[in-house]
């Protein structure tokens, strides 16, 4: 759905409204904040041991900020802007921006879920059947010319395999739905159970990992999901199981995932998301097993355009004094 192609009328509210942006924005984001006539003041343009001088300098012209995955808005920078009102992340998860704060200072959070569910669900799958069937790897070997030389080796099937979701909100119904077209058994381990008798709930993320071949991690970074995925899940997956991540890279001890799987104490690993992105732990490098990709995993265009007329829709919303369309706070 493109919200913004409903009004072709650009509100006046928005013109001069001052917005903070964190981290370079996606192309069409930018243009169509410009086109409402929005002053866009760029954090990323100073150097990061100045930015509190930037936002002190700014304060008295910013209402919104307008952040991502890559920097959101933290207890200081909320602090340096008195004037702040909302905060707009074209994100769906909200792990970047200090929500407390927000709600201490009546800033309203917006995010951006729902129209990245299917990309994120279609990368977990992706990653999954790119471990077992090792396309990474087979792509490189017909790169390389071995095949003149020989067969590839064989790998192992995904369809049928026993699918386990930690967190099953939206995407990780997106994915569990996906996944049963393989003829995938489906459990999970959420905060709560959930209405879906086809699916097994666990109690705990021990006793899912357990009884799964492949666990997808998928629920929201918070203080009780934090390294969630630690030495005892990890074991209790095995030498046979894979682990896929599209949610955050803190949801895993990231030394005990790297050591795991350098000594075949765990099967393979789908990751998207790392402890500290973009720096990833060179052991990787070396294990065929091993699928990463950048955090990319609502990174299409059309699901980046759906993203951000979203963030422009809810600023819109609040700025005319409209309910936001998918409020956090
Ligand atoms: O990681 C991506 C997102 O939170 O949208």
């Amino acid at each position: 759905m493109n919200i913004l192609s409903e009004s072709e009328q650009i509100p006046i509210a928005m013109e001069s409204l001052g917005v903070l942006v964190t981290y370079p924005l996606f192309p069409y984001l930018e243009q169509e904040l410009l086109r409402r006539g929005c002053h866009l003041l760029r954090l990323y343009h100073s150097p990061e041991t100045n930015h509190l001088a930037f936002l002190r300098a700014n304060a008295s012209s910013i209402c919104a900020v307008v952040c991502d995955t890559h920097v959101g808005a933290d207890a200081a920078m909320i602090d340096a802007l008195p004037g702040l009102e909302i905060v707009s992340t074209f994100s769906v998860g909200v792990d970047k921006v200090d929500l407390v704060k927000c709600k201490e200072r009546g800033v309203r959070v917006t995010n951006t879920p729902d129209v990245l569910t299917d990309d994120v669900a279609d990368l977990a799958i992706g990653l999954a059947i790119a471990v077992l069937r090792k396309l990474p790897a087979a792509d490189r070997f017909v790169r390389k010319g071995a095949w003149k030389t020989g067969g590839y080796p064989l790998t192992t099937k995904f369809s049928g395999k026993r699918v386990g979701i930690l967190g099953l909100g939206r995407i990780g119904l997106a994915i569990a739905q996906r996944a049963e077209a393989f003829n995938c058994p489906i459990s999970y381990h959420s905060r709560s159970r959930k209405p879906h008798p086809n699916y097994k709930y666990y109690p705990s993320p021990l006793d899912l990992a357990s009884n799964c071949d492949i666990l997808v991690v998928s629920c929201a970074l918070t203080d009780e999901t934090r390294l969630i995925i630690n030495r005892a899940v990890i074991d209790a997956l095995g030498p046979q199981g894979v682990l896929i991540n599209i949610g955050r890279g803190h949801h895993v001890d990231e030394s005990e995932l790297v050591s795991a799987l350098v000594e075949g104490r765990l099967g393979g690993a789908g990751l998207d998301v790392f402890e500290n992105e973009p720096d990833i732990p060179e052991e990787l490098f070396q294990l065929d097993n091993v699928v990463m990709t950048p955090h990319v995993g609502s990174d299409t265009v059309e699901t980046s355009m759906a993203m951000a007329d979203l963030v422009i829709a809810n600023l819109e919303a609040h700025v005319i004094g409209r309910p936001l369309l998918t409020p956090v706070v």
